[in-house]
């Protein structure tokens, strides 16, 4: 029942509809009682011979006056409780939708996307089960149930009904044991089903590589175990699903049992007529659903309390990045101030960047270069306060980055990640993407400046041109240059490259840089790289080693310093000229 005290927030926002469907419910408890009434004084009337046949038309006549009220009440419930119960699962997959997109690189770290889906999908249809089946399903045992024993005992004989239903507290202990049982076993199906959902989601997004190294049947493999896992999971949920229904039908038996022998016991001593034993026998049978409705409701709630647990502890992680109250609110104008003491990623005991003090100012162009780890991609995620720094700060325009207001730290940057993503959408959404205003000219001239607008017009479909999942494969360069257009449509004024220039040939690239500077020569680039020939134009390279800047300064100041950018350099001239033949030898 806890859940229902969670979820009363939703109750109180949701109250009319709630209370006219309880209404409207309780209504239908109260009508499903005179047919058998009505049942009951035919009989007798038969018995006695007392009935006419106008008083058994005017008996039909209320019984199909009830029927039809009680088949549009039906209607009204069903509308206000599930629709509401609709609402709810709206609700909370909203819910979490702004919390996973509120959420940094640190969460995303420590949950996995198979999970995060099984929450959004399997625990929010739970919930909603609760809230409208679970609500139908106690109300519906409680007053139909209260209703028609009341009517037994009342109406009829309260003797025989003590009698018939002494058998229900033996039904109430069992279907609490079994509703334990099943909570239990519920939660363990459903992170089973989770794993599942983060397997399929590996296994699809990564098909090619398992192709390529031709792993086809050992995923299937792995697959089908977790498959197995999930079934016998909820071979485990069903086997106590299961119990529910027979032992419920089990006791009602037994209760029929009872009524039928002390019943007619009765009527034998004339205590009870047959017409009232054949009404109470009908109104038994009107316990069978609220008797049943009672064993769903507690597995219903079971699987809820579950669920929106699981959903609970979600929404109550954390954001770390926060906006202070009173964050610095203005454009920003572009000068960044590093100075990293030491920065270590959650749960990392290792430093990824240290004594790291860095000046770019508005307007200069900076390279990054480097062994792989050794930082460059982690101080571009600083400074776009992905993660905050621990020891040191950066600043921007003066201004500690942590109390600038986010939406003005994001829109300072463009950025073209490593791993470029685009989404199922036409090429010039992904451009705009960045710019959602960004008129068609805008995108065709970031596209240009990325080298890939004449790539663009040689396809059928122009910008309009499907990418992404459901659209063309484009090559891992067409991909990175869209990427770029991405970023430069919204002109930012930093320009982040990381490693952006990876996939595409050397004239390409040059073509790419060539435009960038003339394009962008009072904002700021920042660009990391392997190929240092995508960084030996920088007004200032830095070359980071273990986190560490270990050497600093133009392209000819560290070619004079014979340290590893010179021999880099050198060695990456020699396998240039190599691949062209040794033609410009
Ligand atoms: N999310 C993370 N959690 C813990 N450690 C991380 C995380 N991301 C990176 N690291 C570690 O931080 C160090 C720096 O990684 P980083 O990605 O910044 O290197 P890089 O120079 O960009 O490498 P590459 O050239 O291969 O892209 C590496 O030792 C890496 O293992």
């Amino acid at each position: 029942m806890r859940v229902y005290r969670d979820l009363w927030w939703f109750f109180k926002e949701e109250k009319k509809a709630y209370i006219l469907g309880i209404f409207v419910l309780v209504v239908v408890s109260l009508l499903v009682l005179v047919p058998p009434y009505i049942i009951g004084q035919i009989v007798d009337g038969i018995n006695e011979s007392t009935l006419t046949r106008s008083s058994l038309v005017q008996w039909i006549l209320l019984l199909l006056s009830v029927g039809v009220i009680t088949y549009g009440l039906r209607y009204v419930w069903r509308i206000m409780i599930f629709g509401a119960s609709i609402r709810l699962a709206r609700t909370i997959r909203n819910q979490l939708y702004e919390h996973f997109t509120k959420m940094s690189s640190r969460f995303y770290q420590r949950f996995k996307t198979g999970d995060l889906m099984a929450h959004a999908t399997n625990d929010v249809r739970a919930v909603q089960m609760t809230a409208g089946q679970g609500v139908l399903t106690i109300v519906d045992s409680l007053t139909m149930g209260g209703v028609v024993v009341l009517t037994m005992a009342i109406v009829i004989d309260w003797k025989l009904t003590l009698i018939t239903l002494s058998p229900m507290p033996l039904m109430a202990l069992l279907t609490n044991y079994y509703g334990g049982l099943l909570h239990r076993r519920f939660r363990d199906a459903q992170k089973s089903f989770s794993e599942l959902n983060d397997n399929v989601q590996g296994a699809i997004s990564g098909v090619r590589v398992t192709k390529a190294f031709g792993q086809e049947q050992a995923e299937t493999e792995q697959f089908k175990k977790k498959s197995l896992d999930v079934v016998s999971k909820n071979m485990r949920v069903a086997r106590i699903d299961a119990l529910f229904s027979p032992t419920i039908s089990l006791i009602v038996g037994i209760c029929y049992f009872l009524a039928i022998v002390f019943g007619a016991r009765s009527v034998v001593n004339e205590t009870l007529t047959i017409g009232e034993l054949t009404s109470f026998t009908v109104y038994l049978s009107l316990l069978i659903w609220p008797m049943l409705a009672l064993g769903m409701f507690f597995n219903t709630v079971e699987r809820g309390r579950a669920s929106y647990d699981r959903i609970r502890a979600l929404l109550a992680e954390q954001e770390t990045i926060f906006e202070e109250p009173d964050a610095h609110d203005q454009p920003v104008d572009g000068t960044i101030d590093v100075q990293i003491d030491s920065f270590e990623y959650p749960g990392s005991s290792q430093a990824a960047l240290n004594k790291m003090n860095v000046t770019i100012k508005k307007g200069q162009t900076i390279g990054i270069v480097g062994k792989t780890g050794s930082g460059k991609t982690t101080l571009l995620r600083l400074l776009q306060r992905e993660y905050d720094v621990t020891q040191g700060q950066i600043q921007i325009d003066g201004v500690p980055l942590h109390k600038w207001r986010l939406k003005r730290v994001k829109e300072m940057y463009g950025t073209v990640p490593q791993d470029h993503f685009l989404f199922s959408a036409s090429i010039a959404e992904n451009v705009a993407f960045a710019n959602p205003k960004a008129s068609m000219t805008e995108i065709i001239k970031a596209c240009q400046l990325a080298n890939i607008h004449k790539d663009i017009i040689g396809f059928k479909n122009g910008y309009d041109t499907l990418v992404g999942e459901r659209g063309v494969t484009l090559s891992g360069g067409q991909k990175q240059r869209i990427s770029i257009a991405r970023a430069l449509v919204s002109n930012p004024n930093v320009l982040m490259m990381d490693d952006a220039l990876s996939a595409v040939d050397a004239a390409t690239e040059e073509e790419i840089l060539k435009q960038l500077k003339a394009h962008r020569k009072y904002s700021t680039n920042i660009i990391t790289a392997h190929r240092l020939s995508a960084i030996h134009h920088a007004d200032i390279i830095l070359v980071l080693s273990k986190g560490e800047v270990v050497e600093r300064g133009t392209h000819q100041e560290l070619m004079n310093q014979s340290g590893w950018y010179f021999t880099m350099y050198n060695q990456q001239q020699l396998e240039y000229v190599v691949e062209k033949g040794g033609k410009d030898a």
